[in-house]
């Protein structure tokens, strides 16, 4: 699927703003985003549900969306999956599986091949006559991928399947959907507000905030080499620190100095100084310093116990409104109140002036 320079424009409000992306041929991408940055709004036009502003969707080599012109959603070949699977109760599991080629017309000996195949690559191979009641939840959720599967989908889209759901099911549903996708190695879009989520699942994910995509990018690469501030601190509560630039780049590196303490950074290919230079560190970045190390001081603000570790939130002398973190394994030698003098071991500089941030 190929999106190129999507806006939605309702009222006064731009929902997306020039969206473009490719998702390859079975690949799995994420779509992870805010509340409100237009991760519907982008789901909704891909299926067909609602209508272009500006640019295009192609699938599979064809145009379904482009202002003025909408292929219908029962004939983009897209299959849905929605946090609420919706099967209907009073029909077996394969009657559920099977409606869509019932209402397509297709005869009773190819539907019933089809419904079998589907049911066996959800793992529920003899389980068609069964109703949808008996089932366990990641059973009817696999039900559903196959009742979506079996329209065979050029491109399955995800919205929030795992939303409202208890940590266990969810971490269970997570590998259900792995698997899925390995075995059938459908094209995936998957609509998400949990990077946990989108992390474990997908080959690449597209970091969404107020209708833009501020980066396209694998999970890692998203992780370790932000392309702006959003995503940054967006991700894994990134911690967005000024810093002063003493070298330009050399073999994916720079010096620089943060909070007083000399640090090499990762970086672009080409930086070099610059005034409002900003670095993202990761807690595992952080540590206590030892002794005579380079470091900077302040002051332990808050210390969460996490069961095995806790998270240590700090206040540096040089500037107490920055909040520094940090993860301490036990046995804990701080409380809140207590000095302490800490280090930086790496981080990256964020980009100059980044909007976005596509990379392979
Ligand atoms: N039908 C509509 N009419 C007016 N504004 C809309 C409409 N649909 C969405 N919006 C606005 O477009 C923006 C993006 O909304 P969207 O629902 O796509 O966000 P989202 O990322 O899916 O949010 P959430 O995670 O809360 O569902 C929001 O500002 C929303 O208020």
């Amino acid at each position: 699927m190929t999106i190129r320079g999507l806006t939605k424009t309702f009222g006064a409000v731009d929902a997306l703003k020039d969206v473009s992306l490719e998702v390859k041929p079975g690949e799995f991408l994420a779509v992870l985003g805010p509340s409100g940055c237009g991760k519907t709004t982008l789901l909704r036009m891909i299926a067909g549900f609602e209508t272009v502003s500006f640019g295009e969707i192609e699938i599979e080599g064809e145009v379904v969306s482009r202002p003025g012109y909408e292929v219908p959603p029962n004939r983009r070949r897209i299959g849905i999956v929605f946090q609420n699977y919706a099967l209907w109760p009073h029909m077996s599991v394969a009657e559920n599986i099977g409606y869509s080629l019932k209402v397509a017309k297709i005869a009773a000996g190819e539907r019933k091949r089809r419904i079998e195949e589907a049911l066996s690559v959800v793992s529920l191979s003899g389980m068609g006559d069964r109703s949808p009641g008996s089932l366990s939840g990641g059973q009817r959720q696999r039900v559903a991928l196959a009742r979506c599967l079996v329209a065979e989908p050029a491109l399955v889209l995800f919205d929030e399947p795992l939303a409202n759901l208890d940590v266990h099911l969810r971490a269970s549903m997570e590998d259900e959907f792995a698997a899925f996708h390995k075995r059938t190695g459908t094209t995936v879009v998957y609509i998400t507000h949990d990077q946990t989520e989108a992390m474990a699942l997908a080959d690449r994910i597209a970091v969404m905030d107020h209708g833009r995509i501020m980066q396209l990018a694998a999970p890692q690469t998203i992780y370790h080499e932000p392309a702006n501030e959003m995503v940054a601190r967006f991700i894994s509560h990134g911690m967005v620190i000024p810093v002063t630039m003493r070298t330009s780049e050399r073999n994916g590196t720079c010096e620089a100095d943060i909070l007083g303490q000399p640090i090499t950074l990762r970086c672009r290919t080409g930086e070099a100084p610059r005034s409002g230079a900003v670095v993202c560190c990761r807690a595992e970045d952080v540590r206590p310093a030892k002794d005579n190390e380079p470091g900077f001081d302040g002051t332990i603000k808050r210390v969460v116990y996490q069961g095995g570790v806790a998270r240590i939130d700090f206040a540096p002398a040089a500037a107490p409104d920055l909040n520094i973190h940090f993860v301490q394994p036990d046995p804990q030698p701080f409380a809140a109140g207590d000095s302490a003098r800490l280090c930086f071991t790496g981080g990256w500089l964020i980009p100059e002036n980044t909007q976005t941030g596509h990379s392979a």
